[in-house]
């Protein structure tokens, strides 16, 4: 079915604090924090119900890069989800809003597998907690990737600094996926970047996010960190991105990434981001 505008859910917590999640991909188009947009989204994007939505939180699952059995990083961010739990306060204030994808012929004819993946987001004053559980329904174990395709909003890539990356092993895919160890306390982004980070730390700041301010992300159960910008190098390669928007926009993604996680019947397996505004 195609996306229509009315296809979005908004939690609204006040004060101008608000996420809008798209039902093409579950993918969350805006967080704004005090009326201050802190996504990026880029203004060539697509929402025409069949693409990946460019920008935001995409969700990459269940595998993630170049697929032999189906779109690239998979089907979840072009699926149509579906609203689990409308947005609700709870006790303290924050919203909360639940979100589930349901095995289904189309996604069968890519993974043969029965899963139930439900996306928790809470909206809280100052972050953003993204969750999801992901259910093994069928008779079989399976494998999965999982990642949260965050597009952080910036002034200036170039005066980003990304901590928790020191010391890890990263598969470069810009050099034909070489493999290195990073040795900065803190990595900052210069030309094109793809690389996918291997066990890294819990916490990751990223300094001069809008207004100069630093943003935090935590994770859980996420084991591995894409940091990706295309730069003028592969910006023009992408029909949804302007050739003059990779200065604005930085992708630190928390997922599982470099090991698939093996799945038995009957089991879940669950993983969060926390996004605080520093
Ligand atoms: O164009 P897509 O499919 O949204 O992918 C964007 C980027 O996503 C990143 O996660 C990958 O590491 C990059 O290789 C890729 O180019």
């Amino acid at each position: 079915m195609a996306a229509s505008v009315s296809s979005v859910v908004v939690l609204d917590r006040g004060n101008n604090t608000t996420c809008t999640i798209n039902l093409h991909g579950a993918t969350i188009v805006s967080w704004r924090v005090n009326n201050q947009e802190q996504l990026f989204v880029s203004k060539l994007a697509v929402f025409d119900g069949q693409k990946s939505i460019r920008g935001g939180i995409p969700i990459v699952f269940p595998h993630f890069g170049q697929w032999a059995y189906g779109p690239q990083h998979g089907f979840a961010r072009t699926s149509r989800w579906s609203v689990e739990k409308q947005p609700e306060p709870l006790d303290n204030g924050d919203i909360e809003a639940l979100f589930s994808l349901v095995d289904n012929p189309i996604t069968k004819q890519m993974w043969n597998y029965s899963f139930k993946l439900v996306l928790r987001v809470i909206l809280r004053e100052k972050e953003l907690q993204v969750s999801f559980n992901l259910y093994n329904t069928s008779v079989e174990p399976f494998q999965f990737n999982m990642l949260f395709h965050t597009y952080l909003k910036v002034p200036d890539v170039r005066k980003c600094n990304i901590s928790g990356l020191q010391g890890c092993m990263y598969v470069d895919k810009t050099k034909e996926n070489g493999i290195y160890q990073e040795p900065r306390e803190m990595v900052t982004v210069n030309h094109w970047t793809d690389r996918i980070y291997q066990n890294t730390q819990q916490e990751h700041v990223i300094s001069n996010v809008v207004s100069g301010r630093k943003m935090k992300m935590i994770k859980y159960n996420m084991p591995d960190t894409v940091i990706w910008n295309p730069w003028d190098v592969t910006s023009n390669t992408m029909s949804d991105f302007g050739e003059d928007e990779y200065p604005n926009m930085i992708c630190v993604e928390a997922g599982i990434v470099i090991t698939p996680i093996t799945l038995n019947p009957n089991n879940t397996y669950e993983g969060t981001i926390v996004l605080q505004v520093m």
